[in-house]
């Protein structure tokens, strides 16, 4: 399906104040995990509140390709029954991966060690993302890799035969990468380590020790973390229910924050350390955020938040703060914009190289719709005041942009159109039902002409 056929595209009006309770489908990083890990243990892992978006769906595909047997019972359960470490069929079609980084990283991780060729490929915004942050170190595993220039997709890898462990230093604040070497140290003898100096979301880690496998961690004194994971374990299946996902939770959090008269509360959020640098940076702009109800779940923190709209002041979100909230900037610059004062968001390059260019669509939309702000290589400043809105947001295959700017609509004095509502649907499937639930107004709008 070529990606015109689907435009859908959506506007986002003035709105009355948001109220009510929602609760966010289930987190995506940990729903690919557990798929995958699934698919890699002996015997049946239950999942319930599994992300059911386009780039799960794309992994659940996947794993079936590659001869675990993967089930939704009627009731919304997933079963996963696994085929082993070391177990993983050379799948007979090329593996296509839709829109998800993390699906195509960690699955080409899982490969590496198994001798089998497997073809990847992606949309017209993963064929443009860099794979080579992942095949440098499965490279030197033993992987032997036929991809595009510059390391991109489609390629075809073969599994090395007799795999490699390696002790590897991640170049990049990337979990995708941290997490596609230790998935190929799964199943390589002997101990593969990896060593990241900024700490990235950690569900890899947890999950891996919760299904079975010996892994370690120490932490430097400096925040580097050394993690090493013993080779070819036996993974035990798992009972997983997946929290609510923080990156999709952020979209009615900011638009609580900015739309006046609004309180809505967000039920089962996961809240591990990692995840939550958009929080920590409402809560330091003013934001009336309470955390309600904390609890914990198969290993992981959980909350309910309940935000009120408030009045946000600028400030400067600090460079080591970026691995914790970096799929979360698109939508504090909604926030920015409409705070008193300047926010600048520092060390943030990591978000040109996601679904789109990142700093630049959000430049471009907020610049549609009469925003003022500056952008950097690494960084992007926003100024707040009354927004004008009135403009079309291009969305570049980047769910993330299309619900930023359908938020940010929410309290501009003309609508802001998005030209692809439908990209939504790759992570938050629910997005307008669930905001439309809470009182947000969107229209369907005009595609543009040809
Ligand atoms: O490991 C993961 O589940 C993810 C890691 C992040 O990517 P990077 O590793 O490229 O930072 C994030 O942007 C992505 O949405 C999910
Ligand atoms: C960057 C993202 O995802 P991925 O890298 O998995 O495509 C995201 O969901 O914002």
């Amino acid at each position: 399906m070529s990606a015109e056929a689907a435009l859908r595209p959506l506007s986002a009006h003035r709105s009355p104040a948001l109220k009510g309770r929602v609760r966010v489908p289930g987190d995506k990083s940990i729903s690919h995990r557990s798929l995958m890990f699934g698919a890699l243990a002996i015997g049946r892992t239950t999942i319930t509140g599994l992300l059911e978006g386009g780039d799960i769906m794309s992994t659940a595909a996947a794993m079936r390709a590659f001869g675990a047997n993967i089930h939704r019972g009627d009731d919304g359960t997933w079963t996963v029954d696994g085929v082993g470490v070391g177990g993983l069929l050379e799948p007979a079609g090329v593996i296509d991966f839709g829109n998800a980084g993390t699906g195509v990283r960690l699955c080409m991780g899982l490969a590496a060690a198994q001798p089998i060729a497997v073809t990847f490929t992606g949309d017209g915004s993963l064929i443009k993302r860099p794979m080579g942050r992942v095949l440098d170190p499965l490279r030197k595993m033993g992987v032997d890799v036929i991809a595009r220039s510059g390391d991109r997709l489609p390629l075809t890898m073969r599994g090395a035969m007799t795999p490699i462990p390696i002790e590897y230093t991640v170049p990049v604040p990337s979990a995708q990468v941290k997490s596609a070497v230790l998935l190929a140290g799964l199943g390589t003898p002997g101990v593969t380590t990896v060593i990241e100096p900024v700490f990235t979301r950690d569900h890899t880690e947890r999950m891996l020790a919760g299904f079975g496998a010996a892994i370690d961690i120490e932490t430097a004194a400096n925040g580097a973390r050394t993690i090493r994971l013993e080779g070819r374990p036996d993974l035990k299946p798992q009972t997983i229910t997946v929290p609510g996902d923080p990156s999709s939770a952020a979209f009615p959090i900011v638009a609580a924050l900015i739309v006046p008269g609004s309180d809505v509360t967000v039920e089962g959020i996961l809240m591990n350390p990692s995840r939550i640098g958009l929080i920590d940076t409402l809560l330091e702009m003013g934001a009336d955020i309470t955390i309600e109800n904390a609890r914990e779940t198969g290993g992981e923190k959980i909350a309910d938040l309940r935000v009120k709209h408030s009045a946000l002041k600028g400030v400067t979100v600090p460079p080591e703060r970026a691995p914790l909230m970096i799929d979360e900037y698109p939508v504090l610059a909604a926030a920015a914009a409409v705070a008193e004062g300047k926010t600048v968001m520092l060390g943030i390059e990591e978000m040109r190289v996601k679904e789109s260019d990142r700093i630049a669509a959000v430049a471009a939309g907020l610049a549609a719709n009469g925003v003022d702000h500056e952008e950097g290589r690494d960084w992007l400043s926003v100024t707040g005041g009354k927004v004008a809105g009135g403009g079309r947001v291009v969305t570049h295959l980047d769910h993330r942009i299309a619900m930023t700017f359908l938020v940010l609509g929410l309290v501009a004095d003309a609508p802001v159109t998005v030209d692809d509502a439908g990209v939504i649907a790759t992570s938050f499937p629910e997005f307008e039902p669930l905001m439309r639930g809470a009182g947000a107004l969107f229209e369907d709008a005009e595609a543009d002409a040809a």
